[in-house]
Parts: structure tokens; C-alpha cells; sequence
């Protein structure tokens, strides 16, 4: 059967892994893992990002003294992860296929040069047939240092690697709009570029959850942004996975329409590097009026007000309209210095060049 999407990145939460009790669904990850061999074998490469280290360590051990959350999470992820990985490993090895474990963190992608190698690596794993699985390195990765959840880490790879598609499994059939546990709501099936969800999403998130559907909604925009469509479904129905690709239209799920203009792949990674922003470029009402335009432009002295913070020549800053609001993340083509005695001159270089540029 023709597939529309040959390349997908899945991402599955901590809750459709762990039963009510904590402990690993094996047969919920076993019932996932024969759709991914069946998916794969049909022709899909597929990157599974996968969350559970922390739920399924946390009923192998049981520590003497109470431990502090931080604590907690490196203990339970590091032993988590291991049993997490060989569950996968025995699971795919039925199908005969081989799998790789890929443990990232933030900092991975704060350079160009660790990006790059993170994306070969899972290259060469495709290339061979080996489905990568993902999931954020917690033992090392702290406070500040963490993703808001394993959602983001997933719209990460989803861009970096180029997939049509990422699909987010979590415990609930989509987007609703109201209360999920309000009977008069109901699944979003489709959601256009710009459609404002602030009203329909609950701050409330599952037991084993991090970032809740809030994060989900967030990272799901900005990927499709990209041009990647992204689905939210339900990771606990049987056989949703192929009944996604397979068939589409009568598959429950809440659906982001991918923006069909093409954007680059250091658009791509300037577009989630905010997080490693190192200051600020203020505009001016006018620049703020072109960077808003269709028209591609770049961000001269002419247009700033004023900067922020210290950065070096390539660190990513965030862009600020003239009233204060983040309107993109660009990388600069000079430091801070040069920069601020730039501000207000006629042509000079860009601060930011069009081309590493990404506008919200
Ligand atoms: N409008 C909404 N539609 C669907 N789910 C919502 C909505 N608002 C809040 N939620 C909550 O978000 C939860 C899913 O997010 P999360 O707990 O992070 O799951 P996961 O562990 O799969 O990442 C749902 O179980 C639900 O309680
Ligand atoms: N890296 C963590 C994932 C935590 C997390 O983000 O969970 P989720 O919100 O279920 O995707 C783990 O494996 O336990």
C-alpha cells in the first residue's frame, strides 16, 4: 500500500509506556514496537524517540533515604534507561531488527558543529537499517540544562532529520476542544497555521507526564511551521500507528497542517535554538513592519534600537519588535560590540543575514 510519509519521527510519552502502578507496559511497548516493524518493514524509516527511563526505573529501585526530585530522576533514569533500552532490544530482535540508543542533551544542539554530528549519526543508522531510538540523556541533565520535555527533544529530531512527519503518542486521542474529561468536547481533527488553542488547553498533565499537552501544542506549531506535519494521537489504541499512516481520514487524531514553504536546515536549527540565546536585538517600528512582510530581509543597524547582553560573532540572540515582544532567533554576524556601534548606521553589514534568520 502506498504510504504517504517515508521518513517519521514517533514519539512516545512516559504514559502510554507505564500502567496506572509505575511499572513498564511491556505489552503496550510490545504492541507498539511489532507497528513500528510492520511500518519499517514496509518501507518507513522511522526514529522513535521514546520517554520511560524515569517511570520504568522507578519500580526497580527503592531508596533507603528520601532523595530530592533531582536526585531521583538520575537515579531512576539511569537504571530506567537500561531496562527501557534492552525491553527494546529484545522486542525488535523478534522482527530482526536492529536498534541503536541515542542519549542527547540540550547543550547537543547548541552548536552547529554537535547538531551536525548528532544528524549524521542517525543518518548512518537509517542508512543501515537500524531504527534509532531517543530519549534525553537525564542522568547529566539538570535544572536549566533539560528540555521542557521529551516533546520538544522530539520536534528537534523531527526537524534535524528531515522527517514528513512527526507523531506524538500520548495518553488522549488529540487536542480537545475544552476539558478533556468534559463529554460536550470533542478532538480537533485539523489545525491551520495560526489557529490560537491558549483557550482549550488545561494546565493539567498525566501522572508520568513532564510537559503537558501545553508544550505539545507549542513544539506541534513550530514544526509544522517547518513543514513537517505533526499528529497527535492516541498511543494506547491498538494498532494506531499504522491505522495513521495507512488510514488517515478515519483515524482519530488531532492533525497540524504542515506550512508548504520549504525552510532550510539552518533555519531549521536556528529555529529551536532560542533556548541558547545569548542576547537580545531590539527593532524599530519600520523593520518590524518588513520583517513581518512576505519579503525576505535581514536585520540591518539602520533597524535597532538597542542590544542586549554580551554574544560572540555566530551566537544565536533573540529579536524583539519595538514593543518589546520576541518576534524571532537569528544568528549574528558579529559580536555584541560591533553590534551596538553599528545601531542606527546606514549601510553597514547585516547583524543578522536573511538566511540565518527565523521569524515566528
Ligand atoms: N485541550 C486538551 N486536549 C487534550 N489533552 C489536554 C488538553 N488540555 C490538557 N490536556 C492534558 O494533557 C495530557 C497529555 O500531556 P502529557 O501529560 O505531557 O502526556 P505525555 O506523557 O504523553 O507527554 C492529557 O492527558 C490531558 O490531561
Ligand atoms: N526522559 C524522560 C522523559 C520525561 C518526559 O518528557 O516525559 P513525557 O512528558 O511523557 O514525554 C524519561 O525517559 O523518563
Amino acid at each position: 500500500m502506498k504510504q504517504e510519509f517515508t521518513r517519521i519521527a514517533v514519539k512516545v510519552g512516559s504514559n502510554v509506556l507505564t500502567r496506572r502502578d509505575g511499572t513498564l507496559d511491556v505489552t503496550r511497548m510490545s504492541a507498539l514496537v511489532d507497528q513500528i516493524a510492520e511500518l519499517h518493514k514496509s518501507g518507513v524509516e522511522i526514529i522513535l524517540i521514546s520517554s520511560g527511563a524515569v517511570a520504568s526505573g522507578r519500580s526497580e529501585v527503592h531508596p533507603q533515604k528520601k532523595l530530592d526530585s533531582v536526585d531521583q530522576r538520575q537515579l531512576f533514569s539511569a537504571v530506567g534507561q537500561a531496562k527501557l533500552i534492552n525491553r527494546y532490544y529484545e522486542l525488535f530482535r523478534e522482527h530482526s531488527i536492529p536498534v541503536g540508543q541515542v542519549l542527547t542533551t540540550k547543550e547537543s544542539f547548541g552548536t552547529r558543529r554537535h547538531y551536525l554530528n548528532q544528524k549524521n549519526c542517525m543518518t548512518v543508522m537509517l542508512e543501515n537499517n537500524v531504527i534509532p531510538i531517543v530519549n534525553e540523556n537525564d542522568t547529566i541533565s539538570v535544572s536549566e540544562l533539560m528540555f521542557t520535555d521529551n516533546d520538544e527533544l522530539s520536534g528537534l529530531i523531527a526537524s534535524m532529520m528531515d522527517a514528513q512527519a512527526l507523531i506524538i503518542l500520548s495518553n488522549i486521542d488529540g487536542i480537545y476542544n475544552g476539558s478533556p474529561a468534559d463529554p460536550g468536547s470533542s478532538v480537533i481533527r485539523e489545525i491551520d497555521h495560526g489557529k490560537d488553542l491558549s483557550n482549550y488547553i488545561q494546565a493539567t498533565k498525566s501522572s508520568f507526564g513532564r510537559g503537558g499537552m501545553l508544550t505539545k501544542t507549542n513544539i506541534a506549531r513550530k514544526v509544522a511551521d517547518e513543514g513537517i506535519t505533526v499528529i497527535i494521537a492516541n498511543g494506547k489504541r491498538d494498532n494506531i500507528l499504522v491505522d495513521l499512516l495507512q488510514h488517515p481520514k478515519e483515524t482519530l487524531c488531532t492533525r497540524f497542517v504542515p506550512s508548504n514553504e520549504p525552510v532550510s536546515s539552518v533555519k531549521k536549527w536556528i529555529a529551536h535554538s532560542e533556548g541558547f540565546a545569548k542576547g537580545e536585538i531590539h527593532i524599530n517600528e519600520c523593520a518590524t513592519e518588513v520583517l513581518n512582510s512576505e519579503k525576505a530581509v535581514s536585520i540591518l543597524p539602520i533597524g535597532i534600537t538597542h542590544v542586549e547582553g554580551e554574544f560572540e560573532k555566530d551566537d544565536i540572540v533573540r529579536i524583539m519588535d519595538f514593543q518589546g515582544n520576541q518576534v524571532g532567533v537569528g544568528k549574528v554576524n558579529c559580536d555584541s560590540k560591533q553590534a551596538q556601534e553599528a545601531i542606527g548606521k546606514h549601510g553597514k553589514k547585516p547583524v543578522v543575514h536573511y538566511d540565518y534568520l527565523y521569524i515566528e
